[in-house]
């Protein structure tokens, strides 16, 4: 029998830790199969993951999503060796705890979260139309909720950084225009949905990593943020919960709830950004 052909496949990125491990686990459990885009590796002593590589219900792709070219590696062999994806989760991102730019040269935060979805998702379509959900979560934040301004100019080389509050939240800013703004188009021409999402305030702290979390957040994370299966569970539930067919192709959903969009009309300007990105630097 043809396991890869009937199975239900999710694909996420940065599947190995914080919020797209405790996704992975989940997908795991429901007998899902998962496609992992991840820069290094699952824990060793994790004996669902071990097993689920060894029954190839879990399949590992290397790639650090911000750099292009093993990006390109990474989605060549996607696109050789499987078959179908239902549900694309682009969700590797974090906050850096300095200005860092991508192999590219543009701000990493933006290569990383805003730019690198846009191409998974492009590179990918064939296979989502090959699934049965044909459903794209995009893994965003409601930290730009209290900004007041917001200069698309500044995305790709800002002149200031703050952590978290800063290039990290106008990237997921970003993330979400292009989602809404390109949704209706990959609706209608492609039948797919495309969706993004804030998984909320998550405890994903490790110890010995530099932290880009400003310091009395990293307090409020320890004492009081819950468990990234919080976090997973918002993603899981936009593209599975039983609320699904309730959220409107892109839509930008906050707490399990379609919540608005401020800076909606900066939208196209990132779309167009982002699609420049793809045709004149990726596909080139
Ligand atoms: C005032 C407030 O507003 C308070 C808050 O709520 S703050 C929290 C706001 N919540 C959000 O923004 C929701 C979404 N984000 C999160 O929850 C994140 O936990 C966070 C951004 C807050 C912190 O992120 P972080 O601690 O830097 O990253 P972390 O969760 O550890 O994930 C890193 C993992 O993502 C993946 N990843 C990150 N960059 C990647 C890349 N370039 N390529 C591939 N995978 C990547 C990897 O799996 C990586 O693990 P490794 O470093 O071991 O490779």
């Amino acid at each position: 029998m043809d396991t890869k052909s009937l199975a239900r496949v999710a694909c996420i990125t940065g599947a190995n830790h914080g919020i797209g491990l405790a996704l992975t686990h989940r997908l795991l459990e429901e007998q899902w199969q998962v496609i992992a885009i991840i820069r290094s590796s699952f824990a060793t002593d994790d004996i669902q993951i071990q097993q689920a590589i060894q029954d190839q219900r879990l399949r590992i792709y290397v790639a650090d999503v911000s750099d292009f070219e093993q990006l390109r590696t990474a989605l060549t062999q996607i696109q050789a060796r499987e078959i179908h994806i239902d549900i694309l989760y682009n969700n590797a991102g974090g906050s850096y705890p300095e200005l860092s730019f991508s192999p590219q040269g543009r701000e990493l935060h933006f290569d990383t979260q805003t730019v690198a979805p846009y191409i998974i998702l492009k590179e990918l379509e064939k296979l989502l139309q090959q699934g049965n959900l044909r459903t794209v979560i995009n893994t965003s934040s409601a930290v730009f909720a209290t900004r007041l301004t917001f200069d698309p100019d500044q995305l790709e080389h800002p002149t200031t950084f703050k952590p978290l509050i800063g290039a990290y939240a106008t990237a997921k800013l970003a993330l979400s225009l292009w989602t809404s703004e390109r949704a209706s188009e990959f609706e209608h021409l492609k039948g797919m949905k495309l969706l993004s999402v804030d998984p909320g305030g998550n405890n994903t702290l490790r110890s010995g990593k530099k932290s880009g979390i400003p310091f009395f957040i990293q307090i409020l994370t320890r004492l009081f943020f819950p468990a990234p299966t919080h976090g997973a569970s918002l993603l899981y539930d936009a593209a599975l919960g039983e609320n699904r067919s309730l959220l409107v192709a892109g839509d930008y959903i906050v707490k399990g709830k379609t919540t608005r969009l401020k800076f909606k009309q900066s939208a196209s300007i990132i779309s167009e950004r982002v699609h420049r990105i793809y045709e004149q630097e990726y596909k080139r």
